[in-house]
Order: structure tokens, then sequence, then C-alpha cells
């Protein structure tokens, strides 16, 4: 999968693919990034990229011209691919949208700075995407968080094979349960001991109780898109009564 981005601070970017999942997805070849700098595509000597907003207000933006060329460009090496503009004005990303992104050819995403940019770079974006309500001072690390979630759904790009598939929110949008590891004893504290048991069909079915009693206590909205086996609201009423006690 080929991921062009759009960025006035290629670094950013290049320098987080040199660790970990994503860039052990590029040395395996999964993935291919390119970044494209506005800056490249400027028409002027200063290789300005950002101006004073027409009818005034605090801040710089992003000027269309190197913008639409960059992008031009990044289609004509990633054809077919959606450009994804990410931005508080976009829609919330989650990870059905992640799974989707994760069947396509390639994406390319790119990474405002300053106030935003010109409106008429719009007519170049195929969808506007907010990874949360909040306002950074870059697109760039939401264009990374974007690719790395969707890298993790690649086949092949995990160590573990099943990792991404048993995903809590692969699991069809639960929480994840907790998880445990040596010492057995932690301040005191022992592993719960089915989890030592062995018993293979009791330990998932003490996964997937956590998984319903954890999204039912912290996350209501997130059980509320969700329908229940008749086995899912029996475990959840067993840990409602557990946890009543
Ligand atoms: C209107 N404005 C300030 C602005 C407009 C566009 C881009 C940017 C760059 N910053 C970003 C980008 C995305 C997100 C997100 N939530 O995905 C948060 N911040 C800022």
């Amino acid at each position: 999968m080929r991921f062009d981005i759009i960025t006035i601070f290629p670094e950013l970017i290049h320098g987080y693919l040199r660790e970990g999942v994503l860039g052990r997805g590029q040395a395996k070849g999964l993935i291919q990034v390119h970044t494209w700098n506005p800056r490249d595509f400027s028409d002027n000597a200063y290789r300005r990229v950002d101006d004073r907003p027409f009818g005034g207000g605090p801040g710089m933006l992003m000027m269309a011209p190197p913008l639409l060329a960059a992008i031009a460009a990044a289609r004509a090496a990633n054809p077919g691919a959606p450009v994804l503009y990410l931005s508080p004005q976009g829609q919330r990303l989650q990870q059905s949208a992640v799974q989707d992104f994760a069947g396509v050819e390639g994406l390319i995403l790119l990474a405002g700075r300053y106030e935003g940019i010109d409106e008429r770079v719009l007519a170049e974006v195929d969808a506007e995407w907010s990874i949360g309500d909040y306002v950074l001072a870059g697109g760039e690390l939401p264009a990374l968080v974007l690719m790395e979630a969707v890298a993790r759904q690649l086949p092949g790009l995990l160590g573990h094979a099943d990792s991404a598939a048993e995903d809590s929110f692969a699991d069809a949008g639960l929480l994840d349960c907790p998880h445990y590891t040596r010492p057995e004893v932690v301040g005191g504290k022992k592993v719960p001991e089915v989890l030592l048991s062995g018993d293979h069909a009791r330990i998932r079915r003490w996964r997937l109780q956590q998984s319903l009693g954890r999204t039912a206590e912290r996350r209501p909205d997130v059980l509320a898109q969700r329908v229940l086996s008749a086995q899912e609201q029996q475990l959840l009423e067993d840990y409602r009564r557990q946890d009543g006690e």
C-alpha cells in the first residue's frame, strides 16, 4: 500500500517512519511512503507557501497553488488514491473507517499547517477527516495516526499474525480486556487464576466477559453500537452481579 503525504515538514514524517511498526512495514515492502513538499512547487523565489487571509483575521493560511501542484504530483505517482485532508472540521476517524482504508491501494494525505488552507484546494480533496475534537499545530501527527492505524491492519505487518485480528476494536467494537504477564505477583497482586488455568475456552470466555463489562462501564455509547448474543448478555449480567457484590 502506498501513502503519499503532502507536508511542509517531510522530516516529521520520515523521522517517525524510521522506528516501529511503520518502519518495519516499509522495510518489508508492505507499505511505501512518499512525501511531497509544497515549497518545492512554489513559484516564487522565497518558496512561499503561506499568506495572510483575505478579509483579515489572525494567523496565516496555506496558499492554493503550491498545494494543488503537490496534489497533482502525488496523484500522478499514486493513481486512483483518494486525497484525504486532515483537519478539525473532518469526519471523526473510527476503527471502521480504518478497516475500510486498509482495503485500498493507496492514500494521499494532506497535512495542513497554520490556520488552515485556501478553501479552493478542497475542490481536489475527496474527504476531510479528523482524529479528534482538538486543534494541533499541523496535520502531520493526524496523518501519522491514520497511516499507522491503517498499516496495522495490513496482513503480515504485525509480528504476531493474529494481533490485528484480535484487536479489541476489531472484535466488533469492544474495549480491550485486562492483560497480565510475568512476574505472577506484583505489589502483592496476583494474576487472575483463570489465566493460569490452561483452559482456553474458559480464558476466552473470561476475556470476552471483561471486554463486555469494561465497555458497559466506560463506553456505553460503544456498547450500544453492538448487538449482544444471548451468551454475551449472560456474561455481562454475571459481570455486573460480581461487581455488585
Ligand atoms: C482550523 N485549523 C486550525 C486547522 C485547519 C486545518 C488543519 C489544521 C492543522 N491542525 C490540525 C489538523 C487536524 C486535526 C485533527 N483533529 O485531526 C487537528 N489539528 C488546523
